[in-house]
């Protein structure tokens, strides 16, 4: 069946702007004032407002020769709720910033913003803004999400303390292997498109890639638990790099136990059928989208059952630098070869 394309010129810009927002229902008290106006009005009733912002640039973050528009659209408000959980905080609203060129349809906006639209509902936030413009060539977008927390209940990355236990959640590099396998398959399609993609049992690690999720359901067990963590951040770069955000911002040492990183059956099998080691991948592959924090000793007894939280290694005197005990019983200086956007 042919697709239908209607051209955005048909619209006009804020034609196009009254489509993608006709639908929304506000969802949070402290959404005073949404899309229509010269800004948006939020009123956090007493609790601190905490911000991030994050942009997704094609070619860098994202390849739409496998990256379907409505996962991308998910994605892109995933990785900046993400942030605000890291803050211990709960997002309740995003505003978002599209440029794009001739090469998009309406239709394939609409598709982008049914991604935005099941983020919004799934995690409770409203949209309240953005704005629209063109590129030459790519698509950019930029997302700002805005939460809320108790007054001084927010947590840094420079806050960890001596003794604390560091843990992650979840599992990583999964993410990463989702990737390789995607790019791996372009290879041979572009080479020979008439080999059919080979993804089968792999949907775990395509799934990471292209569909991620925030941890909402942590921060509300560290709430009910009562743990406040020490210090935190999401995993989004590798976890050898957040790990060094961590102790330095907070001029400690670190010692990290591979065998407890938290890694995937599948992930594993993965690895190994492409030649990779599953340490390093979690290490440095990135976008886990993971909560990496520290706690105190005492609160250990609170998180031992919780099979989505991995204890793996703690919080040390800055003279002791930052090291990664191996399976194989040796011990190396852990190095940040996180992901990064301006590597060659
Ligand atoms: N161009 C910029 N101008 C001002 N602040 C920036 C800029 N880019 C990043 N930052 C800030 O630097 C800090 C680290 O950013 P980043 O490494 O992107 O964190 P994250 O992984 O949480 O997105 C954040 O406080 C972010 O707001
Ligand atoms: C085409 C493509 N190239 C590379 C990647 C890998 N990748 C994209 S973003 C990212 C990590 C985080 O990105 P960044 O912009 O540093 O986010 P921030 O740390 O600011 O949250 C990784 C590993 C990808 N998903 N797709
Ligand atoms: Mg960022």
């Amino acid at each position: 069946m042919e697709q239908e394309r209607t051209e955005i010129q048909d619209l006009g810009e804020f034609g196009l702007i009254d489509y993608l927002t006709r639908n929304i229902e506000i969802q949070n008290a402290s959404t005073v004032l949404g899309v229509g106006d010269d800004a948006a009005v939020i009123d956090h009733f007493g609790k601190q407002t905490v911000i991030s912002t994050d942009m997704l640039v094609e070619g860098i973050h994202f390849d739409l020769m496998y990256t379907p528009l409505k996962h991308l659209g998910y994605k892109s408000v995933v990785v900046n709720l993400s942030d605000i959980y890291a803050m211990n905080a709960i997002p309740t609203q995003i505003t978002i910033s599209i440029a794009f060129s001739n090469r998009f349809s309406l239709e394939a906006l609409n598709e982008f913003y049914e991604g935005v639209y099941a983020a919004c509902e799934k995690y409770g936030v409203d949209l309240v803004g953005g704005d629209t413009s063109n590129s030459q060539k790519g698509f950019i977008i930029s997302v700002t999400a805005i939460g809320e927390v108790t007054p001084d209940q927010f947590v840094k990355r420079s806050t960890a303390q001596k003794g604390d236990l560091l843990c992650v959640t979840g599992d990583l590099g999964a993410a990463y292997l989702g990737l390789t396998l995607l790019e791996r398959e372009k290879k041979i399609y572009l080479e020979s498109p008439d080999v059919k993609p080979d993804l089968e049992g792999q949907t775990y690690i395509i799934g990471r890639q292209l569909k991620p999720e925030a941890r909402k359901d942590i921060i509300e067990f560290l709430q009910q638990e009562e743990i406040i963590p020490t210090a935190m951040m999401d995993v989004s770069d590798g976890l050898s790099s957040e790990i060094l955000h961590i102790a330095k911002q907070s001029n400690l040492g670190v010692v990290l136990y591979e065998e407890k990183i938290p890694i995937a059956q599948e992930s594993k099998e993965i690895a190994m059928k492409f030649g990779l080691d599953p340490t390093a991948c979690a290490l440095s592959g990135g976008e886990d989208y993971e909560l990496l924090f520290t706690m105190k000793q005492q609160d250990y007894d609170k998180i031992v059952l919780n099979e989505q939280i991995s204890v793996i290694g703690y919080m040390a005197d800055i003279s002791e630098g930052a090291h990664i005990h191996t399976k194989g019983g040796n011990k190396f200086k852990l190095v940040a070869q996180g992901w990064n956007a301006f590597k060659q």
